[in-house]
């Protein structure tokens, strides 16, 4: 996904300027210094502060984050990650606390603007408050008693005045707010939205991109099974619940964040954090023993170890990737896999001698392609604000050059998936439609053929339609982050009528 894509559309109307680096005399040195732990957590690690209170140090620190947050020129989580290692005596439930209020804050923007251009104080420290107080009621405003138990939870952090206002903005009726306030969506994705999926449903899309996405974790067969995945993390302690995802066959679903990189069943490689719909994507592809297959896009490896998986670490699979830092990030998750048959090759483009060598070798393509990331708005919500229609422009480019250079790599036979965690349709069907049309060597594979064996009690496999071929999965209708995939097949070279 692009989410380092720079955006000049930063919104600096938010927050003052000053930067969390450029501190002075600092008021949370004292309160920090009760904490014992400080080990980094992922930007949107453990969410186990459900009994949590906030103390006025959360605050504290996020009115020192939001201004960089808020500029949206990099990628939210690497700013969060930066700036909890500058305060590295923080707990790990403080940061966790601060992140999800952070994240809170970028997914409902524009409705918080709105609200904080009310009430007392700085306006970045009206935006924290309700940054904290949507993190502490996980539904975010407007869920009557969820959002006054949460005001009860920050009534020691607030000044005189605060809780009133709190309370007034707790019962705003959101249908008196604009769309585009209500919705927390830029114009141009609202619109976008309004075309595809439709009117009907853009507000309730909009919605299930408004709240964390859930934490989902792939059992790594090579090692374990799912039943044994949810016991051991059944046994983290009651805090927590592990059940088994609705759709994916190896996935496990938590309750709560615990922080899962510390646990001897991580180290050991029983699993990967890896989203459902993620998950199920590798059954599209459905590799099987012995192939030869290449995860095209395969950045830190998601993806690639899902497939290394299904083919029991037989054959050869070959992660290319243009990003030489995020391949490095696929070495150890290779290594606790357990995998033998991942084979990390860094390419200078699609166009790179490497892919010549291995064409019309390939029995399987993976392209995840790199996109606007939309569907991924629950985890990555600063990406609606610094995704733009030109950007988007700019990756239907690449998508399309990623794609043709790909379909070279195939056998006659051979399976091309090409995939996005995109929701708009311009990065999805139209780049599967235009391929096809300068392809005619390519056909597609309904993907509720290739998905039916998993699904075999329904009429349709899930993200399948009777009137398309393509797969597409959808946060307000999965509970899993937006998807799409295409699956094509190389003919044969054969003439159709020739003997065998
Ligand atoms: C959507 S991400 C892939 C995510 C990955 N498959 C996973 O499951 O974790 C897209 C990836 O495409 C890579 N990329 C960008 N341009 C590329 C190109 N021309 N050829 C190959 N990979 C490219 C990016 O570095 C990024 O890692």
């Amino acid at each position: 996904m692009s989410a380092e894509r720079s955006n000049p559309k930063s919104n600096k109307r938010l927050g003052p300027q000053k930067s969390y680096a450029a501190k002075s005399k600092d008021p949370l040195r004292r309160a920090e210094r009760r904490n014992a732990s400080g080990n980094l957590i992922a930007p949107e690690g453990q969410k186990n502060f459900s009994n949590a209170k906030a103390l006025p140090q959360h605050a504290i620190h996020l009115e020192r984050l939001l201004p960089e947050l808020l500029q949206f020129d990099q990628p939210a989580d690497r700013i969060v990650s930066r700036y909890f290692r500058s305060e590295p005596k923080l707990g790990n439930r403080d940061r966790a606390l601060i992140a999800e209020s952070a994240f809170a804050i970028l997914r409902r923007k524009n409705e918080f603007s709105q609200f904080a251009s009310s009430g007392e104080g700085s306006q970045a420290r009206r935006l924290a408050l309700l940054g904290l107080l949507s993190a502490l009621s996980e539904g975010g405003l407007g869920s009557g008693n969820r959002a006054e138990s949460a005001i009860a939870d920050l009534a020691h952090v607030l000044k005189p005045g605060e809780y009133e206002w709190l309370q007034r903005i707790s019962t705003v009726d959101p249908s008196s707010l604009n769309p585009l306030v209500r919705n927390n969506l830029p114009e141009w994705l609202w619109d976008a939205f309004g075309k595809y999926p439709g009117e009907d449903t853009r507000e309730e899309l909009a919605k299930s991109l408004m709240h964390p996405a859930s934490l989902d974790l792939r059992a790594n067969t090579m090692k374990t099974n799912r039943e044994e995945l949810l016991a051991q993390m059944n046994a983290l302690g009651g805090r927590y619940q592990a059940t088994p995802t609705p759709f994916a066959p190896d996935g496990v679903r938590i309750m709560g964040k615990p922080a899962l990189q510390h646990t001897a069943g991580f180290k050991a490689g029983m699993f990967e954090v890896q989203d459902e719909g993620s998950q199920l994507l590798a059954y599209l592809l459905a590799p099987k023993r012995g192939e030869m297959v290449v995860d095209f896009c395969a950045g830190a490896g998601g993806k690639t170890l899902a497939i290394g998986a299904l083919m029991r670490s037989t054959g050869r699979l070959y992660a290319f990737d243009t990003s030489e830092r995020r391949l490095a990030n696929l070495k150890p998750r290779q290594a606790r896999s357990g995998l033998s048959n991942v084979h990390p090759v860094w390419i200078d483009s699609e166009n790179d001698a490497k892919i010549k060598r291995l064409a019309g070798k390939i029995d399987r393509v993976l392209v995840d392609a790199p996109c606007s990331g939309m569907g991924t708005l629950r985890r990555n919500p600063d990406l609606k604000w610094r995704q733009t229609p030109e950007g988007v422009a700019e990756l239907n480019q690449k998508q399309a050059s990623i794609l043709n250079s790909a379909a070279r790599l195939l056998k006659p036979g051979g399976r091309l998936v090409y995939a996005t965690c995109s929701l708009l349709p311009q990065e999805n069907q139209g780049v599967a439609e235009d391929f096809l049309k300068i392809h005619p060597e390519f056909e597609v594979v309904p993907a509720a053929e290739v998905l039916k064996s998993l699904f075999p009690k329904d009429k349709l496999p899930l993200g399948c339609s009777a009137d398309n071929p393509w797969w597409q999965l959808w946060p307000h209708i999965h509970g899993t982050d937006g998807f799409f995939g295409a699956v094509f097949q190389k003919k044969s070279s054969k003439p159709e009528n020739a003997e065998t």
